[in-house]
């Protein structure tokens, strides 16, 4: 359902231009929970930002249900961008809205009805559980309540895919685990597929059915943890991080495990 194609991003710093994203193709399958791992700095970020065009990039291509989004109008990639939804790791609320406010905010910029978006708001806010918080202001939920509400916000304009970035780096373990089980849950009950970017192997591990490892901006490898038999994991890297036992949990610790080793 989701195409990249030679996704190249570049920036330009003091030191000279960098190659942040370097010619990456990647394929995700309808109804994926597709993981994109690496170490701080590796680029998976901006790789995700591509996908809805959020960072635009030098050149390549996004394909998403046969469409390249690259190609479009402003018209055109506004409703193409209402077929994605996106979270983040410090949740993006708006402090000065009530969770029903924030919910409503993408609805109220695409022009739909008072009386629907009511609907749809109570809707998603069923998906995560939290009807109870409504009328409450963002500063007034813990960070697992956070995200829940910015899961509701992306999924109000029944997107077909949801970009994740980073969802639980801000969230304890237990919390962590819940947040996992509602993008797992909305995988399968709603068919949204999902792509999450993360340096922990507990969320890829536990969700993902492929995972893309990213080093310095390319796609080093990719494995499918659902035909695990036939793809072993290759470099040092990957197998710490697959085979890994409990001490490789986290991406950077993994690559200081590889060093000290040499
Ligand atoms: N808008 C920008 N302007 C200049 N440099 C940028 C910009 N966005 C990202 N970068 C640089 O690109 C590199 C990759 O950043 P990115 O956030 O994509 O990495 P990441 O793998 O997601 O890392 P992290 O896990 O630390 O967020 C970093 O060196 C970052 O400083």
């Amino acid at each position: 359902m989701l195409e990249l194609q030679n996704i190249l991003k570049s920036f330009t710093g003091a030191d000279g231009r960098h190659d942040v994203v370097n010619n990456v193709s990647l394929s995700v399958g309808k109804g994926d929970i597709y993981g994109i791992i690496g170490a701080s700095g590796a680029g998976k970020s901006t790789l995700l930002r591509t996908i809805n065009l959020l960072e635009r990039p030098d050149s390549g291509e996004v394909w998403l249900e046969g469409v390249d989004l690259t190609k479009l109008g402003k018209r055109e990639l506004r409703l193409a961008r209402g077929q994605i939804g996106m979270i983040f790791q410090h949740f993006h609320l708006i402090e000065n809205r009530t969770v029903y406010d924030n919910i409503s905010f993408p609805l109220e910029i695409a022009g739909v009805p008072k009386k629907e978006r009511r609907e749809r708001i109570l809707e998603s806010l069923a998906i995560v559980d939290l009807q109870d918080k409504v009328l409450v202001y963002p500063a007034k939920l813990s960070g697992g309540q956070k995200q829940r509400i910015a899961i509701a916000r992306a999924l109000v304009a029944r997107p077909k895919l949801l970009l994740c970035d980073e969802p639980t780096s801000a969230l304890d373990p237990d919390t962590t685990g819940q947040i996992l089980r509602f993008l797992q849950d909305i995988n399968r009950k709603l068919h949204i597929t999902i792509v999450i970017v993360s340096h922990e192997m507990e969320v890829v591990g536990s969700i993902c059915s492929k995972v893309s490892l990213m080093e310095r901006g390319v796609i080093a490898e990719t494995l499918d943890l659902a035909e695990r038999k036939q793809h072993e994991p290759k470099s040092q890297i990957a197998k710490l991080l697959f085979n890994h036992g409990q001490e490789a949990k986290e991406v950077d610790y993994a690559y200081g495990l590889l060093r000290a080793n040499d």
